[in-house]
C-alpha cells in the first residue's frame, strides 16, 4: 500500500525524515518484521515496544510508528503519535481495507460460555453448507485448519489480519469470542459487527477491572460501538436473566432479541428442559410459534448458549425450523462439559469452568447423570498470577461435590501451595485433597473413583498444555484420566 495512503488514516502526525513509496507489511512485533514494513512501537503491561525499534528496523522496517522522538540508526522515517495502541486499530482497518465490512461479524461476550456459542453459531453454518472463520480461546479455525493465537480476542493487528484472511478464503461469516480486555485494550478497533450477543457476567478478572461495574462496563462497548446506521440489518443478543441485559439494551438502539429460561417476557424461552440419555430436550417458545428441541449438548446452561444462538440467526433471518433440524445433528464443543468415551465404570466430564458461576454450572450439567448413592467426584484449578479472589469461591461451588481435588490450571510462576492453599479457604467440608501437580491430582480423582461415580475435570477444557513458569507442557486430562482408570480397572 502506498504509505501516504496508509498514513493518512492518522490525522494527527508528525512525521521526522522522507515518506517511503510503498509499505509491504504492517508489524507490532520486531521479531517477525519483514522487509518494507510498518512498525507500530506498542506499550505493553510488561515490556515497552519502544524498546524493539531498532530491532525491527534492522529486520527491514522503514517506517515507525511512535510516542516519542527515537534515536533510531538506518533509513527510516518516524511518525510520532500521541497514542500508539490507538493508531494500530486505525492503521491496520485501513491496511487490510476494512475486511470486516464484507464479512457477516458475529461477536459473542460474557463471563462464561463464548467459546459455546461461537462454536454452535459456527458449527451450526457449516452443517447448512455456509463458510465460516471462528477466533477465540481455541485460536484461529480458518476453513477446518487451528491456527495458534496468544488470547481469546487477539492484538488489533492480528485481529485485522485474521478477518483479512477468513475473507481472503471465501467465508461469509466471522464468528468471534470478544473479551472484556479485547474490549478495554481496543483489540477490536475498526470490526464492524453485524451480530453483538451477550451471555451472562459473573466474577472474573477482577484483576484487571477492578470491580463488578468497570468489568460490566467494558463488555457493554460491544453494544455501544454497533453504531447508529439502523439501515444495517445488525442484531443485539442479550440474556434475559441477566441483570446487566437492561444496561446493555440502553446502549444501542439496533433490534434486541431477548432469550431466558426464567424471564417470562424473553423472546425465545426455554421450558420443559430434561435430560435422558446423553441429550437434552425442551420446548423452545418463540415468536413464531413452539418447536421442540432435542440436543447432545448437556446442561442448563447449555440451553442458554443454544438460545442465544437460536435468536441470533433468528434475527439474521433463518427460518426456526431449519435452526432446530441442524441443532439435532449438533455435536458437543471440545472440552465444554464433553463426556469422554471410554470403557471405565464411570463417567468423565471434561470442561472449562475457571470461575464460581461455571463451575455451579458444571456441576448442575451433570447432576441429572449422578446415580443414587454414587460420589461426584470435582477435579478444580485455577491459573497462577491472576484473579487470586475468585479463589475460595469456585471451592466453595466445588464443595456441592462430595468429594474434591484442588489443584492448578496454568500455575505460570506462582507456587502450587499458594493456588491451591487460596482455593481451601473456600471448602465447606473437609472431603478433599490439595494436590498442586495437575497430572498427579488427575491420577488422584481417579484413584478416589468407584463404579458409578462421575468425575468432573475442570479448568482446562480443550486445552492439551500446562503453562509452567513461562513453558507450555503438554497436557491433557483425558489422557491421564483414561490410562489410570485402566490400570486401576485392569481393563
Ligand atoms: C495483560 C495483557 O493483556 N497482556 C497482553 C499484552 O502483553 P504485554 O502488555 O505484556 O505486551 P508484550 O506482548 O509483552 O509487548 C508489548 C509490545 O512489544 C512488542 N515486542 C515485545 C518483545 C519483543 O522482542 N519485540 C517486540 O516488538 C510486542 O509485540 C508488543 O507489541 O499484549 C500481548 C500481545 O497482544 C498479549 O498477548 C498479552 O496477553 C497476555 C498473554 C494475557 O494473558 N492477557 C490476558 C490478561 C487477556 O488478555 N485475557 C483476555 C480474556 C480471556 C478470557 O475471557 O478468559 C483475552 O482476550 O485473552
Amino acid at each position: 500500500m502506498y504509505a501516504e495512503e496508509l498514513l493518512s488514516a492518522l490525522p494527527l502526525k508528525r512525521v521526522i525524515g522522507p515518506m517511503p513509496t510503498l509499505i509491504k507489511d504492517i508489524a507490532i512485533d520486531s521479531r517477525i518484521v519483514e522487509e518494507k514494513s510498518l512498525f507500530v512501537c506498542i506499550k505493553g503491561d510488561t515490556v515497552d515496544g519502544h524498546e524493539y525499534a531498532q530491532q525491527a528496523v534492522n529486520n527491514g522496517a522503514i517506517v515507525i510508528v511512535t510516542e516519542r522522538e527515537l534515536v533510531l540508526e538506518g533509513d527510516v522515517t518516524q511518525v510520532i503519535v500521541q497514542d500508539t495502541n490507538r493508531a494500530i486499530g486505525l492503521l491496520a482497518a485501513k491496511f487490510f481495507d476494512y475486511p470486516s465490512n464484507e464479512l457477516t461479524m458475529v461477536g459473542v461476550t460474557g463471563t462464561n460460555g463464548k467459546t459455546s456459542v461461537t462454536g454452535i453459531i459456527h458449527n451450526l453454518l457449516q452443517s447448512m453448507g455456509e463458510r465460516s472463520a471462528l477466533t477465540g480461546t481455541i485460536g484461529f479455525n480458518l476453513n477446518g485448519i487451528l491456527y495458534e493465537t496468544a488470547n481469546t480476542t487477539s492484538d488489533a493487528l492480528s485481529t485485522q489480519q485474521m478477518i483479512f484472511r477468513a475473507k481472503m478464503e471465501g467465508c461469509r461469516a466471522m464468528i468471534m469470542e470478544v473479551s472484556s480486555h479485547g474490549l478495554a485494550l481496543g483489540r477490536l478497533a475498526g470490526v464492524e459487527y453485524d451480530v453483538a450477543i451477550f451471555t451472562n457476567l459473573t466474577h472474573d478478572h477482577l484483576d484487571f477491572h477492578g470491580t463488578m461495574e468497570e468489568y460490566g462496563n467494558a463488555k457493554g462497548l460491544l453494544f455501544s460501538q454497533l453504531g447508529q446506521d439502523l439501515s444495517k440489518n445488525k442484531v443485539v443478543v442479550l440474556n434475559a436473566d441477566d441483570a446487566w441485559s437492561k444496561k446493555y439494551a440502553m446502549l444501542t438502539q439496533f433490534p434486541i432479541y431477548t432469550y431466558g429460561i426464567k424471564d417470562e417476557t424473553a423472546a425465545f424461552r426455554a421450558t420443559g428442559i430434561r435430560y435422558e440419555d446423553g441429550m437434552t430436550y425442551f420446548t423452545l417458545h418463540s415468536p413464531e410459534g413452539n418447536y421442540d428441541v432435542s440436543m447432545h449438548l448437556l446442561g442448563e446452561f447449555n440451553v442458554y448458549n443454544m438460545l442465544a444462538a437460536i435468536a441470533a440467526f433468528y434475527g439474521r433471518g433463518y427460518a426456526l425450523e431449519l435452526i432446530v433440524e441442524h441443532i439435532a445433528e449438533l455435536l458437543p464443543v471440545k472440552g465444554r462439559m464433553e463426556k469422554v468415551q471410554s470403557d471405565l465404570p464411570f463417567d468423565i466430564f471434561i470442561d472449562y469452568a475457571h470461575t464460581p458461576d461455571a463451575i455451579e454450572k458444571a456441576i448442575d450439567a451433570a447432576m441429572p447423570y449422578k446415580r443414587p448413592g454414587k460420589k461426584m467426584i470435582f477435579l478444580v484449578g485455577t491459573g497462577g498470577g491472576r484473579d487470586k479472589t475468585k479463589r475460595p469461591a469456585m471451592a466453595e461451588k466445588a464443595s456441592r461435590c462430595e468429594y474434591v481435588v484442588l489443584t492448578t490450571d496454568d500455575p505460570r510462576y506462582e507456587e502450587f501451595d499458594s493456588i491451591t492453599g487460596d482455593l481451601a479457604k473456600g471448602m465447606t467440608h473437609e472431603n478433599f485433597a490439595c494436590i498442586g501437580d495437575r497430572a498427579e491430582a488427575v491420577r488422584h480423582a481417579v484413584s478416589v473413583a468407584e463404579e458409578g461415580d462421575i468425575i468432573i475435570f475442570a479448568g482446562k477444557g480443550h486445552e492439551d498444555y500446562q503453562i509452567i513458569e513461562n513453558t507450555k507442557y503438554p497436557h491433557s486430562d483425558t489422557d491421564i484420566a483414561l490410562e489410570e482408570g485402566r490400570k486401576k480397572f485392569n481393563l
